[in-house]
């Protein structure tokens, strides 16, 4: 058995169980279910592709390596203001996925905005694009996934689109869906799922 304890946020791994025990914010515990675990046990949802498996493209950021919850999604290029909009109000245990457009040439989300996030109670980020500080970010208390890390700011415009659907990973995925991560991948389900 594995326990780990922090500021606001408590895990606990148990491998026979093979899911493992959130302090959400409130601090009610909830289970996030492991990603291998929700594909053996929901063939239907995945053959009607309410269920699906983002592309591996992304790597593991943060000390939150499993992380949950009801998506919120915005869309941007190379541009970090609505990121911030967003990681700056509260989070209430749902997942940010920003569609980054894939660019690699500078981050959106740095050390500020993940410790941002993890104090206004986000349980995740995904960027389809970069981070930076990732020293910060790995000590932070939140689950991060990006396709890599750049030092470069990114621009400061305020260009982009909340809440629409966005395609990252050769996945569609809509505003109010769930999102699953953990060591061995993300799932996007159309709802959410029980264990
Ligand atoms: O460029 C930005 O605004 C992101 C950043 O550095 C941070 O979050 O620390």
């Amino acid at each position: 058995m594995f326990f780990h304890e922090s500021r606001n946020l408590q895990w606990q791994f148990d491998r026979n169980l093979s899911y493992c025990w959130i302090a959400v914010p409130a601090g009610r515990f909830t289970a996030a279910i492991a990603t291998t675990d929700a594909c053996d046990s929901n063939a239907a949802l995945l053959a009607s592709g309410d269920l699906r498996a983002l592309d591996p493209i992304f790597k593991i950021y943060g000390q939150r390596r499993a992380f949950s919850g009801p998506i919120i999604t915005v869309k941007v290029f190379e541009d970090n203001v609505l990121v911030r909009q967003l990681l700056e109000s509260r989070g209430e245990g749902r997942v940010l996925v920003i569609d980054g457009g894939g660019s690699t040439r500078c981050a959106l989300v740095g050390g500020n905005l993940a410790e941002s996030a993890h104090n206004m109670g986000w349980a995740g980020i995904v960027v389809n694009g970069c981070i930076r500080d990732v020293d910060e970010i790995n000590a932070c208390d939140i689950g991060v996934r990006a396709l890599g890390s750049n030092p470069l700011k990114s621009n400061k415009k305020g260009v982009g689109d909340k809440h629409v659907p966005v395609h990252i990973a050769g996945t569609l995925i809509h505003y109010g869906e769930w999102l699953y991560a953990d060591s061995d991948g993300i799932l996007i389900s159309k709802t959410e799922l029980s264990i």
